[in-house]
């Protein structure tokens, strides 16, 4: 069972105060959504996590670890994944290369477990990272975090710009890796998918968190939703 706690965390791009104060946290198989408008916050919160962005003051805990002062391998290292907005796959390399240099050689994920769970890039195997589609690269975005066996697995938009047919095939894996016991913080912005995944649901404004609840709480909150997340 692991925990990512994060308190009072905050940080800046230079004079700009961005994050002012966040807490939230996720648990193994636990999924937890980071909803807000552009420019709330949502990407610098996941970039300060694992420590792409420093944080200037407030406390990243996983499992009782504090990751102060930690390098972004060591974040790393420890089991947390980003998989960001522009998904950073090698496009010269082909699907299987790219899942081989990211593998980790204690994960409880093999190869054949991967494909199991994403029969699209089994099918693609041999393609190039630049021939895939949009759908196809995210997939392999998230399957090498996977391969890297995260505690908790951070998205950055993972459904941005793809068909519903292939949202719907994100939405499946992501409630597999749920079921595998992966605690995942989500930054969303189709609400449906986020309700249809979701455990809980924090929503951050000019940096700071001004919601947080469950799905079932958060279902028929549609001042919350109409003030916050309405564009
Ligand atoms: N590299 C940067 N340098 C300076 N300011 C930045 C940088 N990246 C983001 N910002 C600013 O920080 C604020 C928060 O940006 P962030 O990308 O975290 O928002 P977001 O909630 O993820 O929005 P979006 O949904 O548009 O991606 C915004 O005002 C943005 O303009």
């Amino acid at each position: 069972m692991s925990e990512l706690v994060i308190s009072n965390l905050h940080s800046y791009y230079g004079k700009s105060h961005i994050l002012n104060g966040i807490n939230l946290s996720v648990k193994s198989g636990e999924i937890v959504t980071l909803l807000g408008r552009n420019g709330a916050g949502k990407t610098t919160t996941l970039k300060t996590i694992v420590g792409i962005v420093k944080a200037q003051q407030g406390e990243v805990v996983l499992d009782n670890e504090n990751l102060e002062g930690k390098e972004i391998f060591e974040i790393a290292r420890r089991g947390i994944s980003l998989v960001p907005e522009h998904r950073g796959i090698f496009g010269i390399l082909s699907v299987e290369e790219n899942l081989k240099i990211a593998i980790n050689k204690n994960s409880p994920w093999s190869l054949d477990d991967i494909y199991d769970m994403f029969p699209r890039l089994k099918e693609r195997r041999k393609n190039g990272g630049n021939a895939l589609s949009g759908g196809e690269q995210q997939m392999l975005a998230i399957a090498r975090a996977l391969v890297n066996d995260p505690r908790i697995l951070l998205l950055d938009e993972p459904t941005e710009g793809l068909a519903p047919v292939i949202v719907d095939e994100i939405v499946r894996i992501l409630h597999q890796i749920r079921s595998a016991g992966v605690g995942v913080l989500l930054v969303e912005q189709n609400l449906s998918v986020c309700e249809k995944l979701a455990d809980m649901h924090y929503i951050i404004e000019l940096g700071e968190i001004v919601y947080q609840g469950t799905q079932a709480e958060f279902s028929n909150q549609n001042e919350i939703k109409n003030r916050y997340l309405a564009v």
